[in-house]
């Protein structure tokens, strides 16, 4: 995969100012972001979120899952960290798009669990290609990362890919009636790590 670096900019947020540095892919023509606070560049791990596009999650205010309420948290901790680094990532409905996520919504209207409705329709239950972000960590400088995840399968992938992960770190936010279940499958089916205590509830 080839990534290029296009364009940077100041992004202020209500956490502070970051700097948007905007990434090609130049193989599927996705434009990938990375929001930057503070210094990062260096041999220290940096405080990290990997986030994968979640349009009803991150924009839409979707109580179906955790993702808006992750996002906002990331932010917030990078933030009083001083410095740190979200890669926003466009592999919305983890790589099976927005459209198709939408209709594994339908059919987990109709009783299926988040695996099985992708599976259904045909698609592994997480189709998420990380090899994107050991070039734009490198275009940053970063070294190693504390990366905030509640998914160890995140953490293989992106070491596979060759980016040093000295830390995970739990970001348990977001829990509520809603989506019980969803994080339930997540834990159950996906293998993400969750314990009760973690949470906190939005609702
Ligand atoms: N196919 C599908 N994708 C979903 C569903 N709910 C959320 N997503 C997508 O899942 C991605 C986020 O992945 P998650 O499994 O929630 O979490 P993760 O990134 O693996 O792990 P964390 O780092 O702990 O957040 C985003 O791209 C969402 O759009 C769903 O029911 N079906
Ligand atoms: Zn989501």
């Amino acid at each position: 995969m080839s990534v290029k670096y296009v364009a940077s900019s100041k992004l202020p947020t209500p956490w502070g100012t970051f700097t948007m540095v905007g990434f090609e892919d130049e193989t599927s023509g996705k434009e990938h972001v990375a929001l930057v606070f503070g210094e990062v560049a260096g041999d220290s791990p940096v405080l990290a979120r990997v986030h994968s596009e979640c349009l009803t999650g991150d924009a839409l205010f979707s109580l179906r899952c955790d993702c808006g309420f992750q996002l906002q948290e990331a932010l917030k901790r990078i933030s009083e960290n001083g410095s740190g680094v979200l890669l926003y990532l466009r592999q919305e409905g983890r790589g099976i798009g927005l459209l198709n996520k939408i209709r594994a919504y339908h059919l987990q209207d109709g009783g299926a669990d988040t695996v099985e409705a992708n599976e259904q329709l045909g698609f592994a239950a997480d189709m998420r290609d990380y090899s994107m972000c050991l070039p734009m960590l490198e275009h940053l400088g970063i070294k190693q990362v504390r990366l905030m995840t509640n998914n160890p399968r995140k953490v293989k992938a992106l070491e596979q890919y060759g980016v040093a992960v000295a830390e995970r770190v739990p970001l348990q936010v977001g829990k509520n009636r809603h989506n019980e279940q969803y994080l339930a499958t997540k834990m159950g089916k996906l293998g993400h790590m969750m314990t009760e205590h973690h949470f906190r509830e939005e609702e």
